[in-house]
C-alpha cells in the first residue's frame, strides 16, 4: 500500500474537519478526493504530508508512519498545496533551483522526470513566478513538487482557477507521471475530473460517502435520469419541485436533471403537467448519470 489511512479524525476546536476516514491507495494508482469546499480534503493532505497531527487514527505513506517517521515521509513525497507554494519574487529557474537544493539535489539530476513539463515553461525561466499566468504557475509548482523524484505525489486542488485548456493538459501530465510509477493523490472540486482517476473517494462534511472506480460509482446510481429543458429555466425548476412524483431535480448546464419517485412512468404525463404550468418548448429525454448525479444522491 502506498497510502493507508485508518480511522483518521481531526477537529479544529469545535469544527470536526474529518471524521473516521479510512482508505488505501495502491502503488502507482491515481486516486482522487472529490468534494466541495470545506469537505476536509486539505486536512487529509496536511495529515498525510506530516504538517498536521491527527486527533485519532493512524496513517502511513510509502510504508512510513505519518507521526513517527515524519522526516522519511518528507523526503519520499512531493506536495503541491492548494494555495500558492511558489516564491513570487524568485524567477522560474530560481524557484526550481531552490526546491532542488533544499532536497539536496539539482535540476540536472532529476531533469528526466520534469522535462515534459519544464520545456513548456522554459521560455519564461527568467520571469518572476508572480508574473506568470495561472496555468504556468501550476506547471512550475508541479515541477517544484517533483524535483526530488518523490514516490508519492500529493496535489491539493491543482486545477482550481485554471482555464479549461490548461486543466486538460494538466491531467494529461498526471497520466504520464503515473506511467513513470508515481502514486498520485489528487483533490478536486470539479466532478468532471473525477472520471479521470482510477478510483475516487467522494467526501462531504469530513466524511467519506463512497469509494470506488468512477464507472462503478456511476453504475450504482439507482434512478433513470432525464434531461429536461423549457423556455424558462427558473420556472421549470419551480414546477418540477412542485410535482408530486418528484424525486430530485438540479440544474445541469443547459438542462435540469430530473428523477421521478416511480420506477416506470409515461414521459408524456410529465410533459403535460409542465405544459399546464405555462411552460413551452419542453424537451425531455433520458440521459446517463455522471459523478455529480451520484454525489448529489449520496449527499442527500
Ligand atoms: N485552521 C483551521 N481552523 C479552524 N477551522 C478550520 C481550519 N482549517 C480548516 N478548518 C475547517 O475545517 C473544515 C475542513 O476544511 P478543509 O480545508 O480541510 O476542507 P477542503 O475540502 O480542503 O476545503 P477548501 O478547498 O475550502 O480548503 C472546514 O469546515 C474548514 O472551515
Amino acid at each position: 500500500m502506498s497510502i493507508q489511512l485508518n480511522h483518521i479524525s481531526k477537529s479544529y476546536k469545535k469544527v470536526k474537519a474529518v471524521q473516521n476516514i479510512s482508505f488505501t491507495v495502491e502503488p502507482g494508482e491515481l486516486f482522487g478526493l472529490i468534494g466541495p469546499d470545506g469537505a476536509g480534503k486539505t486536512t487529509i493532505f496536511r495529515i498525510l504530508t506530516t504538517l498536521l497531527i491527527p486527533d485519532n487514527g493512524s496513517a502511513s505513506v510509502a510504508g512510513f508512519d505519518v507521526v513517527k517517521d515524519y522526516k522519511a515521509i518528507r523526503n519520499a513525497v512531493g506536495y503541491m498545496p492548494g494555495r500558492f507554494s511558489l516564491y513570487q519574487d524568485l524567477t522560474v529557474e530560481e524557484n526550481l533551483t531552490f526546491f532542488a537544493t533544499i532536497f539536496g539535489t539539482t535540476i540536472e539530476e532529476n531533469y528526466d522526470l520534469i522535462e515534459d513539463i519544464y520545456i513548456q515553461i522554459a521560455p519564461f525561466k527568467d520571469r518572476r513566478a508572480g508574473k506568470l499566468s495561472g496555468g504556468m504557475k501550476q506547471k512550475l509548482a508541479l515541477c517544484c513538487a517533483l524535483i526530488h523524484k518523490p514516490k508519492v505525489l500529493f496535489l491539493d486542488e491543482p486545477t482550481t482557477g485554471v482555464d479549461p485548456v490548461s486543466r486538460k493538459e494538466f491531467w494529461e501530465m498526471l497520466k504520464r507521471l503515473q506511467q513513470k510509477g508515481i502514486t498520485i493523490l489528487v483533490s478536486t472540486p470539479y466532478m468532471d475530473e473525477a472520471a479521470l482517476c482510477d478510483r475516487i473517494a467522494l467526501i462531504q462534511d469530513g466524511e467519506i460517502l463512497e469509494i470506488d472506480t468512477p464507472e462503478a460509482i456511476v453504475n450504482k446510481f439507482p434512478k433513470t435520469i432525464f434531461n429536461v429543458s423549457a423556455d424558462n429555466m427558473y420556472k421549470l425548476i419551480q414546477s418540477l419541485q412542485n410535482y408530486e412524483h418528484l424525486y430530485s431535480v438540479f440544474p445541469f448546464g443547459e438542462f435540469v436533471h430530473y428523477t421521478d419517485k416511480r420506477n416506470f412512468f409515461e414521459v408524456a404525463e410529465l410533459k403535460s403537467y409542465l405544459k399546464k404550468t405555462g411552460l413551452t418548448d419542453i424537451y425531455i429525454e433520458t440521459t446517463q448519470p455522471n459523478i455529480e448525479d451520484a454525489f448529489m444522491e449520496l449527499a442527500k
